[in-house]
């Protein structure tokens, strides 16, 4: 079930008309539903059924907003975050440190030290050097950090070369066959607890058989680690399942199909699995609203010049990704145009050759599908203000992150005393 609808010929979100959002805030603005984030929730869940104490750790890097991790918080998801600030943000929440689970390839010893003082469920290494700083953080704290090692399955995931991060020449995680010695190499460093195994082949999954193929050779691996002693009692699958940006082409797997090949892969590993789904839970909860400031003929198409910009959602930019952009009143009426926004590039560009509707001056426009790595990847390029968000849940809605203007960047800047005096 889609929370944005037309009702009566315009979008809603929930109850609420996209419209009345767009007069109260002005745009751009993220709007999120309540009723698709617990909706999705819900869906994995199901989906994982049979699978004993799962821990579902959504990614918070696709969507950080407080008011949106609060509601995942209430739902019982834990968190992988993969900075100190996404930890912050985790236990403010609501998110308990014992399902936190902290990844990425470049923790300092401070975010260490900060995750073991919380005490998070467990550390993804991705490297020697990296088993040995944690393992004399800890020791210096008197703790013992539980560890997996994240390993590089060498699978192509099927998807932009950019969120690939399986593959032999990727930064991620140690290669799997070196994975042996790591583990040999961990299990004698005082301040390490070895716990599990960790993988992630990538983000946007449009196909199961890379993820069958990485789970596989974890499995292997475990069975492996097992017989030279060490204590794997998790297993961490990652995230990547993509979502269908495009109704015209072929959905992506669903997550009960995923679900089916996660139960049949991993039936005989007798370990806890974890889960790190970000997309999946946010990224159709979300839309960017913008208003069209002008159109502007152009020498194929017009150009539909919109009030957000590549700095409010940079996939297009950034990946060459597709989102779809349905007017929130539309006429019936459809054309071919190309949509860009305000921003000083010829990169700033949303759409092109776009059938769409057909749209003009002062016409609201949603880009749907904008609730993953969109704000959460927004700057303030070309002095804009970061954008708002505002939740919807029923026919109540409230801004959770306020438009923040440029007045406050202006004043976090300091220009230094030298340089005043040569002014
Ligand atoms: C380690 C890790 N876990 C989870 C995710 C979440 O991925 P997705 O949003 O595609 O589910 C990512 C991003 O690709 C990641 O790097
Ligand atoms: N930012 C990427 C996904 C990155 C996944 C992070 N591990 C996107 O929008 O598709």
């Amino acid at each position: 079930m889609d929370h944005f609808q037309l009702r009566n010929g315009e979008l809603y979100c929930e109850d609420v008309p996209l419209a009345e959002i767009a007069e109260a805030v002005e745009t751009p603005a993220y709007i999120y539903s309540t009723a698709t984030l617990v909706r999705h929730v819900e869906v994995l869940q199901s989906a994982l059924h049979g699978i004993p104490n799962p821990l579902i750790a959504y990614a918070v890097k696709a969507n950080p907003n407080a008011a949106v991790l609060a509601t995942l918080a209430q739902l019982g998801l834990g968190a992988d975050v993969v900075s100190g600030g996404e930890i912050q943000r985790s236990l403010a929440a609501g998110i308990p440190a014992e399902k936190i689970v902290f990844s990425g390839v470049g923790k300092t010893e401070a975010e260490m030290r900060y995750a073991l003082e919380v005490g998070v469920f467990q550390f993804n290494l991705e490297s020697l050097d990296e088993a040995d700083t944690l393992s004399s953080v800890a020791t210096s704290t008197g703790v013992r950090a539980p560890v997996a090692f994240r390993v590089n399955p060498d699978v192509a995931a099927d998807t932009h070369a950019k969120i690939t991060t399986g593959v032999a020449e990727s930064k991620f995680g140690i290669a799997i066959d070196d994975a042996p010695a790591a583990y040999a190499h961990a299990s004698a460093l005082p301040g390490l607890s070895i716990q599990g195994v960790a993988v992630h082949i990538g983000s946007q999954l449009t196909n199961l058989a890379p993820l069958e193929q990485a789970f596989t050779k974890v499995g292997e691996l475990i069975a492996k680690l097992r017989s030279e002693g060490r204590d794997i009692r998790v297993a961490d699958l990652g995230g990547g399942l993509g979502v269908p940006y495009n109704p015209d082409l072929p959905h992506p797997p669903s997550p009960e199909d995923y679900g089916e090949m996660v139960r049949r892969i991993t039936r005989d590993w007798d370990v806890r699995l974890l889960f790190e789904p970000g997309r999946l839970i946010v990224g159709n909860a979300g839309v960017l609203l913008s208003r069209v400031v002008r159109v502007k003929p152009g020498a194929a198409h017009p150009f539909v010049i919109v009030d957000a910009a590549m700095n409010d959602l940079m996939r297009p930019a950034l990946y060459d990704a597709w989102h779809k952009i349905d007017a929130v009143r539309p006429t019936g009426e459809q054309w071919t145009a190309n949509v860009v926004g305000p921003v000083c590039e010829t990169g700033d560009t949303f759409a092109t050759a776009r059938k769409m509707d057909r749209t003009s001056a002062g016409d609201l426009v949603a880009f749907k599908t904008a609730g993953a790595y969109a704000a959460a990847m927004s700057s303030t390029y070309n002095s804009r203000p970061l954008t708002p968000e505002v939740l919807v849940d029923g026919s109540s809605w409230a801004i959770i992150r306020p438009r923040v203007g440029i007045e406050s960047l202006i004043a976090a800047d300091r220009i230094p005393d030298w340089l005043k005096a040569t002014a």
